[in-house]
């Protein structure tokens, strides 16, 4: 009988039969208000420095776009903003809709972005990426909401290499790219602690979200609808919707760096 396609089988409301933890205390993403954030003084500005050689190489690994970096030296690293110590740059990837309306994880008083990038940075307090990932200060993920406008050059190169990794478990080497180049120019944000948003699910991840969006025009968001959910030889599944929805607020504070 018909093997129904993964986007369908793993889909978010069947989380919490294998991962009891999806219905936990700091789960992510959330609808974060603006109005309810508070103001936090004692929030320092991020200090993001990103070398681009550390780049690795961009992977399908079929729930998104994954781009890997060397994390054997402190070259890639976030420190200040409301994480004290230095966390390494990991791998950054992004979530995004079937069409322009949806997309992103986390929405901002109900408005759902197109997509959102994931920097993700673990605390080398712990020996490496995998110890830190389940530990509740192991990881710090920068949130970057994309926007529909004009064509958004840094993302060129990222696009191009889709067509040699349009299935599942497909990965080509990735050079000499800086993610610094898709941040926005303002690095307000909003902070909370909460969770990985796709299993295992972990409640480990400070997350960091900037207020401002940088653009893609919408020929640019097609181009990740290209990509497939699906393996090489399986009926095609198009990778689209791999956005978890936001996940209730527990009595967590949202506190902004910004007034
Ligand atoms: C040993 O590794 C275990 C966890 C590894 N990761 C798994 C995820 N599902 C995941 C989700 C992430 S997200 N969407 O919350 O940024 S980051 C991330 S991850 O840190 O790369
Ligand atoms: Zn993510």
């Amino acid at each position: 009988d018909v093997i129904p396609p993964a986007s369908k089988t793993l889909r978010p409301q069947k989380w919490v039969e294998n991962f009891p933890i999806a219905d936990g205390v700091r789960q992510s993403p959330i609808d974060i208000v603006p109005g309810q954030a508070s103001y936090d003084a004692g929030l320092k500005p991020l200090d993001l420095k990103y070398d681009p050689s550390t780049c690795l190489d961009i992977l399908n690994n079929g729930h998104s776009v994954q781009v890997t970096f060397a994390d054997d030296t402190d070259s890639s690293r976030l420190t200040d903003g409301p994480i004290s110590g230095l966390y390494r740059l990991k791998q950054f990837h992004f979530h995004w809709g079937a069409s322009d309306d949806k997309g992103s994880e986390h929405t901002v008083a109900g408005t759902k972005y197109p997509a959102e990038l994931h920097l993700v940075h673990w605390n080398t307090k712990y020996a490496s990426f995998s110890e830190a990932a389940s530990k509740p200060d192991g990881l710090a993920v920068v949130g970057v909401f994309l926007k529909i406008g004009g064509e958004n050059p840094n993302l060129q190169k990222l696009l191009k290499a889709f067509d040699t990794i349009k299935s599942k478990g497909k990965q080509t080497s990735f050079a000499n790219f800086d993610p610094s180049t898709l941040l926005p120019g303002c690095l307000d944000y909003w902070t909370y602690d909460g969770s990985l948003t796709t299993p295992p699910l972990y409640e480990s991840v400070t997350w960091i979200v900037c207020k401002e969006p940088i653009t893609a025009s919408s020929a640019q968001m097609a181009k990740f609808r290209t990509l497939l959910f699906s393996a090489d030889g399986a009926a095609p599944d198009c990778m689209v919707n791999n956005y978890r929805p936001p996940q209730p607020l527990k009595g967590r504070t949202v506190r902004a760096s910004f007034k």
